[in-house]
């Protein structure tokens, strides 16, 4: 399979018909694999090498350093989260042995004023700033580049599903959405049985802006029964739609089962995953007006799928 791609550039400056393609084009990327390669995002390159080499700094420290901004108790969304800790399978009912990596996380950088008390007791709550110099000021560039361009892939996705180009925006007025970096090790030997470095799962919410390891493989997706790598091109982002987003089409776009593969002798990896969830309140009602599902608050959805994948 040629893997799609998607230059929001070329989309967002196009006229009338060439925009009209495009979004036809994207309509049924979204329908048929919910994973494409961003181009033409308009990222400055140096907020993302600002935060690549943070993160590659932050891992390299000794266990101790990375566990001092580990979540204080369990349940605590963001922090240091160390090998052993997370099995992602298990968010879809399956046991396996805990994925090979380990990660840091972070939420939202401004917090509303009038956010209710469930949602500062769990997306606002503080994220926790590893002693790495410059670490914070790259996390935080890089997050507000982030949501910057979820909200403009969202208008994208507006004009696919043939809505107002703006239709999103009341939804993502202060989204609630986490960072994640992400450090596989180096595998040596070979991973106990059904042992992955991320196991097969979806995403939880609206879309997923992911920037892997340039030239480095393992990210697949399940394709007619068939895992398929996908491809990584300097200077992109892959982007995929969560299980909100399928929820919110009535399932006319998937949010396709993924996974990063472990096999021996493969060097280390690392990747940033922004995951993009609409406010809090948000209500996601079906778009094509059927009653395919019932309504749900973006928070309290999300609340519900994070608490399945810890080990
Ligand atoms: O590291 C990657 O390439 C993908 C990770 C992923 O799918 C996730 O954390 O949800
Ligand atoms: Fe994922």
């Amino acid at each position: 399979m040629t893997f799609p791609r998607f230059n929001l550039a070329a989309f967002e400056t196009a006229h009338q018909d060439a925009r009209h393609d495009m979004a036809r084009a994207l309509d049924h990327i979204c329908r048929d694999t919910g994973f494409l390669v961003l181009e033409g995002h308009g990222v400055a390159p140096d907020v993302i090498a600002d935060i690549w080499q943070a993160a590659e700094v932050f891992f390299a420290q000794n266990s101790r350093a990375k566990h001092a901004v580990a979540p204080p108790y369990q349940g605590y969304p963001y922090g240091y989260l160390g090998p052993d800790t997370e099995a992602l399978a298990r968010s879809k009912g399956e046991e396996t042995p805990p994925d090979l990596k380990e990660s840091f996380n972070g939420g939202p950088i401004k917090v509303p004023a009038d956010a209710c008390a469930d949602a500062m007791g769990f997306c606002y709550q503080p994220t926790l700033w590893p002693d790495v110099p410059g670490f914070r000021a790259a996390w935080e560039a890089y997050y507000a580049a982030m949501e910057d361009l979820a909200a403009r892939v969202m208008r994208a996705f507006a004009v696919a599903l043939a809505l107002p180009d703006d239709h999103f925006d009341p939804f993502i007025a202060n989204p609630i959405s986490a960072l994640r970096a992400l450090h596989y090790p180096a595998t040596l030997d070979v991973p106990l049985d059904k042992q992955q470095r991320a196991g097969a799962h979806t995403d939880y919410g609206s879309l997923t802006i992911l920037l892997p390891q340039p030239g480095g493989a393992g990210l697949q997706v399940q394709q007619d029964g068939a895992w398929v790598d996908v491809p990584t091109f300097e200077g992109a982002f892959v982007i995929n739609i969560g299980d909100l987003m399928a929820r919110w089409t009535a399932d006319r776009w998937v949010s396709t089962l993924h996974r990063v593969v472990a096999k021996p002798g493969q060097p280390a990896r690392q990747s940033l995953a922004f995951f993009h969830q609409p406010d809090w309140d948000a209500e996601i009602v079906p778009l094509d007006g059927s009653n395919a599902y019932p309504p749900v608050r973006s928070g309290p959805y999300l609340m519900g799928k994070f608490q399945a994948t810890g080990v």
